[in-house]
């Protein structure tokens, strides 16, 4: 019987293939799993055919259906193994197989496929334009050093031709995916050492035997990092029906790297833009630090935590799907930080106090204003609580008069501080005698109970997800929560989704991540025409890091996938602005999108069940994310933008975008109040818009009525709808 295995490449497309094509691909699969080699190679149906002008017979095609064929890799070598690479419509799938040779790795021993009509054709025309050229790229590694990674003759004559980095990527399509990782590695700097440990060694069979060039069916099998080997019709239903969470098979190196480095001496930080696969990392290390335990008699507690509840159900579900001994899951607790902080007053005080919301909160401040006869708004005194008092954990009147206002852009003198912490005192007092909390006062709580003498931790890892938006309160629960030592905090976050303006200084709080710190720069959700146009968004912001000592920036953040330009849409009135909406998502469920890969963004409620009628009024299901809907259930997901945080959908739209309602006016600290947090209002305000955006897979579109938000661009007649205005 052939065994069946699958290419990362493969993934790449499959997803995007019309619904036909994609039950084409599986009946062929099942056919392919239940026919033997004999039976195969004269089935008339697939027709698995070398094709005339092949320049590797090996590499062949199939029939998908009457337009579609797949590229199959059928080893020659007695092997019984084929690799689905590719599917493509006939011509295109022709003209790829043709080009294509596959061969095997010197070092890693992996199978590697290359473009070899386009290296032929590239690599003469760079080494002409190169020939004036003083430096090149590699000119530091030597050729032995190259070779001894796996670096072939073919390749190793593209590299010596290239000058910099971006011709590089102009021959990564073509190139063999291992040498290729090789040349950036090198190029990004690493050692011909850390590229071998980190690329070469983590791939390279324990025991190699000696090299074979044309064992490409062993070779198969060497290469996890690409190829998922099927082994059955479960796995094979498993592997097409849920091909995005491909990345459960297939980490890029610079992920690998991060999530199964044995042990880090201290907190790791890794940090990238939307879409580079953080939470997939952090999912990762999870899995690494559960399997290291083994045998060992008392296991080890490891907490994964993350901003809002309904992201941390879907990241155990993640987690459940990933890690395969059910005997090692009920060792991760998945809950927010609130949660954590909530489990521990309760645990340590019998009690549950109850919970004060933000609007209640400030409806309390402003009582406390007007009873002191204070000078203050309310919004004033809740943030002065919230950055000031909170974030560095201030407890006394002497201490708030000596507690840093960095950041805040107003003087407070010695009387106008005692005044402020009367308005405290009698906040806090007020919420005692009621036995009522803030969600920051329980974690300030929290993470002082956990720090009594003699209280043991509960954990002995913490992994957090989208750690920028977690207050020092929280961070305080924890590391309070876990010993300071060897992978105690593995920390994921991009300070560019930053949407609660939360300043933390890492390193003030305990927190040190310096030398174990790693950004990734590949997207893997969004195409490089949804990340362009988002990231324009933020052009010229000055973005704090995560520790919050220095800056952030999207330097290299890019995307191999390529799709349609973003619509932006203006039109005269909301009704109008309505019906493009509508017109644009039935467009995307006609065009194969099931609803519940389309969501709907608007910063408020409101706008957001306007467009809940107008699509209903279509005809089309809708469901609003705040009803918390199964992952299965049918519908247009309509969600506030705070709520897209940490999600993605493959069609998106982002509407209601007016200077009215983005920034938010009543989320803007008026300048004359404050200056730095007006700024940091109107920032956290833009985050949220890139964070909705970023959001889309495959297409994007933003829309409004009136008067468009000034964060966004101006309208160019080429992305805006025609009949608009
Ligand atoms: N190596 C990979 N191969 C294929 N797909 C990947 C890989 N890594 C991540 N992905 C996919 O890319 C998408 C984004 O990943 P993920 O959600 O982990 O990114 P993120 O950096 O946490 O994003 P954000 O910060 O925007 O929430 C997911 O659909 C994930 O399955």
């Amino acid at each position: 019987m052939p065994q069946l295995a699958f290419a990362s490449s493969f993934f790449e497309e499959y997803e995007r293939l019309e619904k036909t094509v994609r039950k084409g691909v599986r009946e062929v699969m099942a056919k392919f799993q239940a026919l033997t080699v004999t039976e195969l190679l004269s089935d008339r149906g697939l027709r698995l055919e070398q094709l005339a002008r092949a320049r590797d017979p090996r590499i062949r095609t199939i029939r998908i259906n009457q337009a579609w064929r797949g590229v199959v890799l059928a080893p020659d070598d007695g092997g019984d193994t084929y690799v689905l690479l590719k599917v493509a419509h006939h011509d295109k799938a022709n003209a790829w197989a043709v080009r294509h040779v596959a061969s095997v790795n010197s070092a890693t021993r992996g199978l590697e496929v290359r473009n070899v009509e386009a290296l032929e054709t590239l690599t003469p025309t760079f080494e002409r334009t190169a020939g004036a050229t003083a430096t090149r790229l590699l000119q530091g590694v030597s050729d032995a050093d190259l070779r001894r990674l796996g670096i072939d003759d073919h390749v190793l004559r593209v590299a010596r031709t290239l000058v910099d980095k971006g011709q590089l990527e102009v021959f990564g399509a073509y190139l063999p995916e291992d040498q290729f990782e090789v040349l950036q590695f090198l190029a990004e700097g690493f050692t011909p050492e850390e590229v071998w440990r980190d690329v070469v060694a983590v791939r390279r069979p324990t025991a190699p035997g000696p090299h074979d060039p044309d064992d490409l069916s062993t070779a198969i099998t060497h290469t996890r990092s690409r190829i998922a080997l099927v082994s059955g019709p479960r796995e094979l239903q498993d592997i097409l029906t849920k091909p995005f969470a491909a990345w459960r098979i297939f980490l890029h190196p610079a992920q690998r790297r991060v999530a199964y480095r044995p042990s880090y001496a201290g907190p790791a930080q890794i940090s990238g833009g939307p879409g580079t696969g953080k939470t997939v990392v952090a999912l990762h290390r999870v899995r690494h630090l559960l399997e290291r335990q083994g045998e060992r008699e008392s296991p080890e507690r490891v907490l994964l935590t993350t901003y809002t509840n309904a992201l941390a159900a879907a990241l155990r579900e993640s987690l459940d799907s990933l890690v395969d001994d059910p005997r090692l899951l009920p060792l991760v607790d998945v809950i927010t930080v609130n949660t954590l902080a909530h489990r521990v007053v309760r645990r340590a005080t019998g009690r549950t106090p109850e919970m004060v919301d933000s609007r209640q909160e400030r409806l309390r401040w402003q009582r406390i204003a007007a009873k002191l006869e204070l000078p203050w708004s309310e919004q004033f005194l809740a943030l002065e609580y919230r950055h000031v008092v909170l974030g560095q954990g201030v407890t006394t009147s002497e201490e708030y008069l000596r507690a840093s206002r960095a950041g805040r852009g107003s003087r407070l003198g010695p009387l106008q501080r005692a005044r402020l912490w009367r308005a405290v005192e009698e906040f806090t007092g007020e919420l005692a005698v009621e036995d009522r909390r803030t969600y920051l006062q329980i974690c300030e709580d929290a993470a002082r109970l956990l720090g009594r003498p003699g209280t043991p931790p509960p954990y002995r890892h913490v992994v957090v997800d989208e750690a920028q938006d977690l207050h020092p309160a929280q961070w305080r629960v924890l590391r309070a929560a876990v010993p300071p030592g060897p992978d105690d905090l593995f920390i994921a976050g991009d300070p560019h989704q930053r949407i609660y303006d939360c300043r933390v200084s890492l390193r003030s709080l305990g927190i040190n991540v310096t030398g174990r710190s790693t950004r990734l720069r590949i997207n893997y959700r969004s195409t490089e025409e949804i990340l362009s146009w988002a990231t324009a968004l933020l052009t010229g912001e000055r973005i704090e890091d995560l520790e919050g000592d220095g800056r952030d920036d999207l330097l290299g953040y890019r995307s191999a996938l390529r799709g349609e330009r973003p619509v932006l849409r203006g039109t005269a009135s909301v009704t109008e602005e309505l019906d493009a909406v509508a017109r644009q998502v039935r467009a995307w469920t006609e065009a194969d999108v099931r609803p519940a890969e389309i969501a709907v963004a608007t910063r408020f409620h409101d706008h957001g069940e306007r467009v809940r009628q107008r699509l209903e009024a279509e005809g089309i299901p809708v469901v609003a994310l705040r009803d918390a809907p199964p992952a299965d259930a049918p519908g247009v997901r309509i969600a506030t933008m705070h709520a897209m945080k940490g999600l993605e959908f493959r069609c998106v739209a982002v509407a209601g975008v007016t200077a009215a309602a983005l920034p938010a006016p009543k989320a803007i600290t008026p300048p004359e109040l404050d200056p730095l947090q007006h700024e940091a209002d109107l920032l956290a305000e833009r985050c949220l818009l890139f964070v909705a955006c970023t959001r889309a897979r495959e297409a994007l579109h933003v829309s409004y009525s009136g008067t468009p938000s000034p964060f966004l661009p101006l309208p160019d007649t080429e992305s805006r709808g025609g009949d608009d205005h």
